[in-house]
């Protein structure tokens, strides 16, 4: 039994189909989209020693000839480097234009092989098959594809929609804990945007997506879909509303630049510190009640998510950073323009809106208080 959620962009519709043991299926869901039988599978190490065999199996039951790439893991892997190695490989496979690649994992993977998939013989399809709590609620759907440079986060790719998106929640089994709940963050994000009942949902059955109950990860899986759906459908390339689903990550991803992409501080992690902030920082511009910053900090805590640079029980408080180092990465920030970075800001739990008129001194003070924050 698997739930479609049809993805419609301007010149371009996808489904994403959400199930449990949709991975034996694949072959027989992917093979009618392919134009012949065969297809190279991109994926990371942990990836393949854990669920690989499931889809190799599958794909070679439906008669799918494929080639597998097996690339490190980490954020580290979203580079120039593993972009060159991913594209000389596929050169290598002699894979033509109308052949489909598949990203077999979670963001990294995804966001890498769609940006080789966009520009490898100037375009190629591709298949996203998701295997974190991250990448199914947030970066399989959309086409936001990309790498990393030490100046910022994604500041080199490209959009991109895949052709089709596969979501087997029973792959969320072999995720390390720590991975389902920094993909609850993006979860938590859909509600804090503009569906407060989500997240009042959300505060009564978070343990049990992080704890693997199947009803709560599918019912959090498709709501996020659905939501991020939408958006795109509206404002595929960002133009507008679509950066509404930045809530938190000018913040965050001044926070991963600094802890230079390593396993120190993962995605979700500094999405949930960067929600944090910029409730924050509505409150401190009289823009937002200050109790509802107290809810959506108490909930992330309870959830065992950081939400303070200043977090000792964080590897990331170790790391020497400063307020005006962390608002120059925000400069890079792709939201910016004319020199002004547009925040994300809220009026309270799901009234988030956007905002291109922030003093830096704000900003700075935000970061301040996050690395002085104290229990
Ligand atoms: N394109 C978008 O719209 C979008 C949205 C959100 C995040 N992102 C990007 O996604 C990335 C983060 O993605 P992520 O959180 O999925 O991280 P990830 O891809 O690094 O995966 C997290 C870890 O889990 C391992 N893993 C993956 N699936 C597994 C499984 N089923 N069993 C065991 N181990 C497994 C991976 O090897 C890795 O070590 C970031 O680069 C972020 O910028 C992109
Ligand atoms: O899909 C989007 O749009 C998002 O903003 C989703 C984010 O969760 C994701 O992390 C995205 O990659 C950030 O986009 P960026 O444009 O700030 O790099
Ligand atoms: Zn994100």
């Amino acid at each position: 039994m698997s739930q479609k959620i049809t993805v419609t962009v301007k010149d371009h519709s996808y489904p994403i189909y959400v199930g449990a043991g949709l991975l034996e299926q694949a072959g027989e869901i992917i093979a009618p989209i392919l134009s012949r039988p065969q297809s190279v599978i991109i994926t990371d190490e942990n990836v393949a020693r854990h669920q690989l065999s499931r889809l190799e199996k599958s794909l070679t039951n439906a008669g799918i000839a494929f080639s597998t790439l097996i690339l490190p893991a980490g954020e580290a892997t979203k580079s120039f480097d593993q972009l060159q190695n991913v594209l000389d490989q596929l050169l290598e496979l002699k894979l033509e234009r109308s052949d489909k690649i598949i990203a077999f994992g979670g963001g990294v993977i995804g966001d890498l092989v769609g940006f080789a998939a966009s520009i490898y013989q100037r375009g190629i399809g591709f298949i996203q098959i998701p295997t974190t709590l991250l990448s199914q609620v947030d970066s399989s759907v959309g086409g936001k594809c990309g790498i990393n440079t030490p100046r910022g986060k994604n500041l080199v790719g490209s959009f991109h929609q895949p052709d089709l998106v596969l979501t087997d929640v029973t792959t969320l089994d072999s995720l390390p804990e720590r991975q389902v709940r920094a993909g609850y963050a993006e979860v938590v994000k859909y509600g804090l945007i503009n569906d407060v009942d989500f997240f009042t949902w959300l505060e009564s059955n978070g343990e049990k997506i992080i704890a693997g109950d199947r009803l709560a990860q599918t019912h959090a899986i498709l709501t996020s879909c659905r939501a991020k759906a939408h958006v795109v459908a509206e404002d595929e390339k960002e133009k507008g509303n679509r950066a509404l689903l930045n809530l938190g990550h000018t913040f965050g991803h001044a926070l991963e630049a600094e802890c230079g992409y390593a396993d120190t501080l993962i995605h979700g992690e500094a999405v949930a510190i960067g929600m944090v902030m910029a409730f924050d920082l509505s409150v401190r511009m009289g823009l937002c009640p200050q109790a509802d910053a107290e809810t959506v900090r108490q909930h992330l805590e309870r959830l065992a998510l950081p939400t303070r640079i200043s977090d000792p029980k964080h590897a990331l408080s170790n790391i020497p950073m400063t307020a005006q180092r962390l608002f120059d990465h925000t400069l890079h920030d792709k939201k910016a323009s004319g020199g002004k970075v547009t925040f994300v800001l809220t009026r309270g739990l799901g009234q988030a809106f956007l905002c291109k008129d922030v003093a830096p001194d704000n900003i700075k003070a935000i970061f301040q208080q996050s690395l002085d924050a104290a229990d």
